[in-house]
C-alpha cells in the first residue's frame, strides 16, 4: 500500500467527523480501477494510515519538538552566532519597547479615553511555578488589581476555570473570563438581601462540560504512570501539564494525549507554557472574549475607548491580534526573551506588570484631581 494509491478526500474531516471518505486506485490492499470511494470509521482509518506512515497528522516527534519550544515562539537566531542573538534582542526591544519606558507615550494616547484593562493570570499576574495549584499572587499585586478595578473596567482572562482563578485573586470587583474566554462572569454584586450574585454573561461551550469531565478522567488514568504528569480540569477545557515530567517521557505523554484526541474529534489541542491544552473546536478564544466584554461594557463602536491587554502566552496572542485589527488599544507581552508577537509593548515579568499598573492608577488619580 503506497501513498499514491489512497487519497483522503478532504483534510478537514480528519479532525472533525466520525467517518472519512477515501478514493482508492490500484492498491495491493484494495485493487480497484477506476478509483472507488470508501467510507471508513475515522479512528480505524487513521490508525491504518498512521501505521503505514501515510497520514498528514503531526508525528509524535513533532509534538515533542513543539513541547520543547512551548513558550510563545521564540525568534529564531543563528545557532552559532551569539552576536546575532544580541542583535536580535536589541532589534526586538526596539520593535516592542518596554511599556514602562513608554509610559508617557501610552498615557498620552489614553487622555480623554476610557481605558479597559484585560489581564492574563499565569505568568502575568503570578510568576510561573512548578505546581499549578500554588500559582499565588502577592498581596501587593492583589491590592494593585483592586485599585485598577476601581479606576477602570477590569477583566482577568485566563485558561483556568473561574473558580480556580477566583480562589487565587479573591476579588469581586472584576470581570472574569475563564477557560480561555469560554466562561465569562460580571463582577459579583450584593443583592438587597445581602447575598452575592454572580453574573454569568456567556458560556459558549456549555454542552462540552460532560465531555471535558470524561476526558479529564480518561487522561488521569492514562497518564498516572508518568511521574510528574498532571491533568487540570478547567471546566470548559483541560490542561495536561508536563513541566515536572522528565523530557524522556514527553513522547509517551504526547502519545496518550494524541490517542484520546482521536476519539474526541470535537476537541482540539493548543499549547501553552509546558502544558498541552485541550479545548472544544468552537471558534472562541481570548480575542473573542475581549470583543464580547467590550461590547457588554457598551464600547463596541466607541472611538473613546482604549483597551489594554497584558499577557505572556500563545493564547494571549489571539487578544493582541484583535487589538491590532481594531487599530484600537494595544497588547503588552510579558516576556524576558524575544518572541514573535502581535503585542505593541513588552514587560519582563509580573513585578514589572505590578509597577506598570501602579503607575497607571497614580496617573489616573492625578488626572482626575487636575480636572
Ligand atoms: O491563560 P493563563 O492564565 O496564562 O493560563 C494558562 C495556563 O496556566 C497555568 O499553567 C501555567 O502556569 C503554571 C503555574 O505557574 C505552570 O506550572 C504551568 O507550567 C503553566 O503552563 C494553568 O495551570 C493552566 O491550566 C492554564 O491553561
Amino acid at each position: 500500500m503506497t501513498n499514491q494509491n489512497v487519497i483522503v478526500s478532504d483534510r478537514k474531516p480528519i479532525l472533525g467527523s466520525k467517518t472519512i471518505t477515501v478514493s482508492v486506485s490500484n492498491s495491493p490492499l484494495f485493487s480497484t480501477s477506476p478509483p472507488t470511494y470508501f467510507t471508513f470509521p475515522r479512528r480505524k482509518l487513521l490508525q491504518l494510515l498512521e501505521s503505514n506512515n501515510m497520514v498528514g497528522t503531526p508525528k509524535i516527534s513533532s509534538w515533542v519538538d513543539s513541547m520543547r519550544d512551548s513558550s510563545p515562539t521564540r525568534l529564531r537566531s543563528s545557532s552559532h552566532d551569539s552576536v546575532l542573538e544580541n542583535d536580535d534582542k536589541n532589534s526586538w526591544i526596539v520593535r516592542f519597547p518596554s511599556a514602562l519606558n513608554m509610559f508617557d507615550e501610552i498615557v498620552n494616547v489614553a487622555k480623554g479615553k476610557q481605558i479597559v484593562m484585560f489581564l492574563d493570570y499565569d505568568g502575568t499576574l503570578s510568576p510561573i511555578v512548578e505546581d499549578p495549584d500554588k500559582a499565588y499572587i502577592t498581596h501587593e499585586m492583589r491590592e494593585v488589581i483592586k485599585d485598577v478595578a476601581l479606576n477602570f473596567p477590569t477583566a482577568i482572562v485566563t485558561g483556568r476555570s473561574i473558580d480556580k482563578v477566583r480562589s487565587f485573586v479573591k476579588l469581586n470587583e472584576i470581570y472574569y473570563a475563564g477557560s480561555h474566554g469560554m466562561d465569562i462572569e460580571a463582577p459579583v454584586k450584593e443583592n438587597t438581601c445581602g447575598e452575592n450574585n454572580q453574573g454569568v454573561l456567556f458560556q459558549p461551550a456549555r454542552e462540552f462540560v460532560p465531555m471535558i469531565e470524561k476526558v479529564v478522567k480518561i487522561l488521569e488514568e492514562k497518564t498516572k504512570w508518568i511521574p510528574g504528569a498532571m491533568v487540570e480540569n478547567n471546566k470548559f477545557c483541560l490542561s495536561v501539564h508536563f513541566r515536572r515530567v522528565d523530557e524522556k517521557r514527553w513522547a509517551a505523554l504526547a502519545e496518550q494525549v494524541k490517542s484520546v484526541l482521536l476519539d474526541y474529534p470535537k476537541l482540539k489541542l493548543t499549547q501553552g507554557r509546558k502544558v498541552l491544552e485541550i479545548r472544544p473546536t468552537i471558534k472562541w478564544d481570548k480575542g473573542q472574549a475581549l470583543t464580547f466584554l467590550l461590547k457588554s461594557l457598551g464600547y463596541e463602536n466607541s472611538e473613546d475607548v482604549l483597551p489594554v491587554y497584558i499577557g505572556d502566552d500563545r493564547t494571549d496572542e489571539d487578544a493582541f491580534k484583535v487589538l491590532r485589527e481594531r487599530g484600537q488599544g494595544f497588547g503588552i507581552l510579558v516576556s524576558k526573551v524575544p518572541k514573535e508577537t502581535n503585542a505593541s509593548y513588552s514587560l519582563q515579568d509580573p513585578s514589572q506588570v505590578n509597577e506598570f499598573l501602579k503607575r497607571l492608577v497614580d496617573w489616573k488619580k492625578k488626572s482626575v484631581g487636575e480636572e
